[in-house]
């Protein structure tokens, strides 16, 4: 069965992967493509839609792609878990709603280096997270980044911050102090780094091209037309094989 896409994003960086991506795909057929002055009725008629525009821009796109039965897959970042419960309550309220896929990163290796951040955080009492992206980034900290520490948070409660008022030591989430760069020349990386008695452990994910991506985005389009509900993190279509599995 050919699954037809429709992208919300396509003269972006991500669209345009997403668009080369249908365009090689036998299984894939592009639908619409949009850019910041489409309609979203454009999206009608898709098997999946794919959202990789603009924090302030993407809840919209979900809320009308969910609405309209379409599944939808989610890579634009700013969603916290908070905002992910108020579209789970959306969902819900609406039977014939389409499922709505959170990805915040479509990168094996950022999975995986999340995931071992989960299992780590139980062990240590000091976690810090930096992160660092190009210059053009419009949101800070990243979506990596806050996924992570809600998940830090969710499986030890709270680290050890101090002095954590100061606005040098970051900014905290689920407890967690989270230091953003922006800096020409980075595509992305991040770091978790854990303080324990008398040695540190560094997590290290670097993302050194967009074809990180690739793997991610054709199992997340192929995964959603089955989909229900929501789902939050590219391991939720994984088998990870690792003990405490991160949900
Ligand atoms: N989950 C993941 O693994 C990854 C996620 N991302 C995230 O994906 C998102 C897009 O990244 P990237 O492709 O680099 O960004 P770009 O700036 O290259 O592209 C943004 C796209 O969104 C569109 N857009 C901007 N504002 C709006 C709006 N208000 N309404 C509708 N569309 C809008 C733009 O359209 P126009 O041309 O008309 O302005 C453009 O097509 C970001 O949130 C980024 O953090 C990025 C990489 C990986
Ligand atoms: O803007 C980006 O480039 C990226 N955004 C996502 C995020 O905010 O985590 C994913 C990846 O880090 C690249």
């Amino acid at each position: 069965m050919t699954i037809r896409v429709a992208v919300a994003g396509a003269t972006g960086k991500m669209g345009q992967l997403a668009l080369r991506l249908i365009e090689e795909a036998e299984d894939l057929e592009l639908h619409a493509a949009l850019d910041s002055k489409s309609s979203l009725d454009l999206m009608l008629g898709a098997d999946v839609a794919f959202d990789v525009t603009h924090p302030g821009a993407s809840a919209e796109i979900v809320e009308f792609a969910a609405g309209a039965g379409i599944p939808i897959v989610v890579g634009t970042s700013g969603w916290s878990s908070e905002r992910i419960s108020e579209i789970s309550a959306f969902v819900r309220g609406h039977a014939d709603a389409g499922a709505v896929l959170f990805i915040p990163n479509f990168s094996i290796g950022s999975v995986l280096g999340t995931a071992f951040a989960k299992l780590a955080a139980p062990f240590f009492d000091s976690i810090e997270i930096v992160e660092a992206h190009h210059a053009g980034k419009v949101d800070s900290p990243s979506g990596t980044a806050v996924r992570t520490a809600e998940l830090i948070g969710a499986a030890r409660g709270p680290v050890a911050a101090p002095h954590a008022d100061q606005r040098a030591r970051g900014q905290l989430v689920s407890g967690v102090p989270v230091h953003s760069l922006r800096l020409a020349g980075v595509a992305a990386e991040q770091r978790v780094v854990f303080g324990g008695d008398g040695e540190t452990l560094t997590i290290t994910h670097s993302t050194l091209s967009p074809s990180s991506y690739e793997a991610g985005i054709l199992l997340a389009l192929r995964s959603a037309p089955e989909a229900s509900g929501v789902t939050v993190g590219l391991d939720a279509l994984l088998d990870l094989g690792l003990p405490g599995t991160v949900r």
